[in-house]
């Protein structure tokens, strides 16, 4: 869809940086608000590429652009930092950590029910944030690429998914690939079943142990890797499953993962059409996907572009999309941000577990804020108890 007001190819629109190269794109000639008119557009030769977000729940609109330019540069991208970075605090919770324990529970009920169909379902919860001055996306990205160590940062404007999204930028710092392409390979790396870092070195290595051998995390594990072999399976003449998963660290986390590998049968398949074919994993959603998808809307209400998919894709189907996790969506005021975190639940999971896994996890883009969460946590679980 051509755009009214084209975007010049000197403002960036996109970045996903990954630890040996980056891609960076300029200007935008046209947007998507339905994925398969990109990949109609794409599959044609109207257009050389697309970059930008898929939505959670892909009956809500995506925001994808054709850039006007696309560079694939070596090494990760890096940006000086600026000195001064605008305070923020956390506004408001959504749900309060109570609540989100509550629903913790309410789900491992109907996970423990014989008569229910669900196996898994994600639950997460968000939190608004406000800075004192504005705060570029790119400024939020550079601090999550100093913080991240060799993680994933990308910005995504969000503009081409409607009038409600102009100037939004998802900002995050995601481990996790959904899909690449490259040739006719095919690789993803999926991660389900986590446990929080410790700044102990004892502890955190008896965590990672313990991941590695916990019934309950290989079970949750379990499930996503089937998911994406089953939906790997009909587009690839070959595919590459590991039998067990491996202990992945980000700098707040530990994640069991699966690199998984295989060679598309049709090698002009695009990048965007295999995500679109995997999305929405039972990392981020739970299974079976329908019925956890509309479990996770009726309790959470619309996720956006979290638990989406973050991206590009060129006219030759090579790309490359991470899950838009570990991330927050900067209003067009770049002062407030709203950022999310969830985790996988099963009939064995934990409600207090749950609940600090969320806590964890929201620490990799709340330092970028500048803000030290579980300070921020200690604080309110100790006026909660002397309210
Ligand atoms: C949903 C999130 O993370 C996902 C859920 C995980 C889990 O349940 O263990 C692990 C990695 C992600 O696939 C998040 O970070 O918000």
């Amino acid at each position: 869809m051509q755009m009214t007001n084209p975007v010049p190819s000197d403002v960036r629109t996109f970045l996903l940086s990954r630890p040996d190269h980056h891609v960076i794109a300029g200007g935008a000639t046209a947007g998507f608000t339905d994925p398969a008119a990109a990949v109609a557009a794409l599959r044609s030769g109207t257009i050389c590429a697309v970059v930008g977000a898929l939505p959670f729940d892909l009956r809500e609109t995506s925001a994808l652009m054709a850039p006007r330019t696309l560079r694939r540069l070596d090494g990760p991208w890096k940006q000086p930092l600026e000195d001064e970075t605008p305070a923020a605090t956390i506004t408001t919770e959504i749900p309060r950590p109570a609540e989100h324990r509550r629903r913790v529970e309410r789900v491992i009920a109907s996970l423990a029910d014989p008569a229910s169909p669900l196996e898994k379902v994600v639950l997460a919860r968000a939190l608004q944030v406000r800075t004192e001055s504005a705060l570029s996306p790119w400024h939020l990205a550079a601090r999550l690429g100093a913080g991240d160590g060799p993680g994933s940062v990308f910005v995504a404007d969000l503009s081409a998914a409607g009038p409600r999204f102009t100037g939004h930028h998802l900002v995050g710092a995601s481990p996790e690939v959904l899909i690449r392409k490259q040739g006719s390979t095919v690789s993803c790396h999926p991660l389900a079943g986590s446990a929080p870092r410790s700044s102990d070195p004892g502890v955190d290595a008896a965590r990672a142990r313990h991941l590695a051998s916990s019934t309950k995390d290989l079970h949750e594990h379990r499930i996503v890797v089937d998911g994406l072999r089953a939906a790997l399976a009909p587009l690839c003449s070959s595919l590459d499953v590991d039998d067990q998963p491996s202990v992945v660290g980000t700098p707040t986390m530990w994640h069991l993962g699966t690199p998984i590998r295989g060679e598309v049968s049709d090698t002009a398949v695009t990048a965007l059409e295999l995500a679109l074919a995997v999305h929405p994993t039972a990392a981020v959603c739970g299974s079976p996907t329908p019925a956890a998808r509309d479990l996770i809307v009726a309790t959470e209400g619309s996720r956006g572009f979290y638990t989406g998919a973050v991206g590009w894709s060129d006219a030759q189907g090579d790309g490359q999309w991470m899950v838009s996790i570990r991330c927050t969506q900067l209003a067009a005021d770049n002062r407030t941000a709203t950022a999310w975190a969830g985790g996988g639940i099963v009939a064995q999971s934990r409600p207090d577990d749950e609940l600090r896994e969320t806590t964890a996890k929201f620490r990799t883009i709340l330092a970028a804020f500048g803000i030290d969460h579980d300070a921020a946590d200690q604080r309110n679980r100790a006026r909660a108890q002397s309210a």
